[in-house]
């Protein structure tokens, strides 16, 4: 059985159907991109999974239970998080605080519960040991002291990648992950990522640069129009005429 199986999925805006009875699946362990021309649905399909938007219609199971439908925080709760293109980092706090508000997340406290943190705190030495850690997975504890506004955006976005790794989840959704990157961000976002699935996380993820594609993605789902037009290896979905007129323009 898939880890994921998304089915029949619809998304209308009015008159635009921005996701047009989408089907997939995303086996465990191991990346799964979304990709297709702009428009096409990719993070519109992210908002329906994890119910920051509902559903016209089509469900999403995951390990067999219902995601849609159920409110944003459960499926947090179920394992299943995601990150965003703007990152949505609080950029005035620390890195180690960024990390910390996700996990105090976890227990459904809210951004400022989360920050008024005294030391002695039952919990408190658990969590900053869990937060120390997943700077650790991402290779930036030697930040953990500095203001996230003041920090590279590749290194951002890596903060953004240990605030899902604290968040335990299973199921990782990576929004452009290596958008805004440099070579030296790419082979940081390798190594992280290669990190994650040895630690037999499971990653989705919309990304537009084909190269990075082409490097982690075992399996390619292609959109077009908010419809799944082909799903399969990278090298399939190139040696499709007719998809790669449609993205790749050649
Ligand atoms: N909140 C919204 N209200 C109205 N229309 C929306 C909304 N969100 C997305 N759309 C429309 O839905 C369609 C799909 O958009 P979406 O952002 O999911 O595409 P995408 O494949 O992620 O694009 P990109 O690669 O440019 O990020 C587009 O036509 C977009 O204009």
């Amino acid at each position: 059985m898939p880890m994921l199986e998304v089915k029949g999925l619809v998304k209308r805006f009015g008159g635009n159907v921005a996701v047009d009875h989408a089907c997939f699946t995303v086996e465990e362990k191991g990346v799964t991109c979304l990709i297709g021309p702009n428009g096409s649905g990719k993070t519109t399909i992210f908002n329906l999974l994890t119910n920051m938007l509902p559903a016209d219609e089509g469900s999403a199971l995951y390990r067999g239970g219902e995601l849609i439908g159920k409110s944003a925080s459960a499926v947090v709760k179920r394992g299943v998080v995601r990150t965003f293109q703007d990152l949505k980092l609080f950029g005035e706090f620390t890195v180690l605080q960024n990390v910390l508000i996700a996990i105090r997340g976890r227990y459904g406290e809210s951004v400022w519960q989360g920050l008024r943190y005294s030391p002695g705190a039952a919990g408190a030495k658990a969590d900053a040991g869990q937060a120390m850690e997943a700077l650790r997975v991402v290779g930036l504890e030697a930040q953990a002291g500095q203001q996230v506004r003041s920090l590279p955006y590749g290194e951002q976005k890596l903060v953004s990648l240990a605030r899902l790794y604290a968040a335990k989840a299973d199921l990782l959704l990576l929004d452009e992950p290596a958008s805004g990157m440099d070579r030296e961000g790419y082979r940081l976002l390798d190594g992280v990522i290669a990190r994650l699935l040895d630690m037999g996380k499971t990653i989705l993820l919309v990304e537009h640069n084909m190269e990075f594609v082409q490097a982690v993605a075992r399996k390619v789902v292609f959109l077009h129009r908010g419809q799944v037009l082909a799903q399969g290896t990278m090298e399939e979905i190139r040696s499709d005429k007719q998809l790669t007129e449609i993205y790749f323009g050649y």
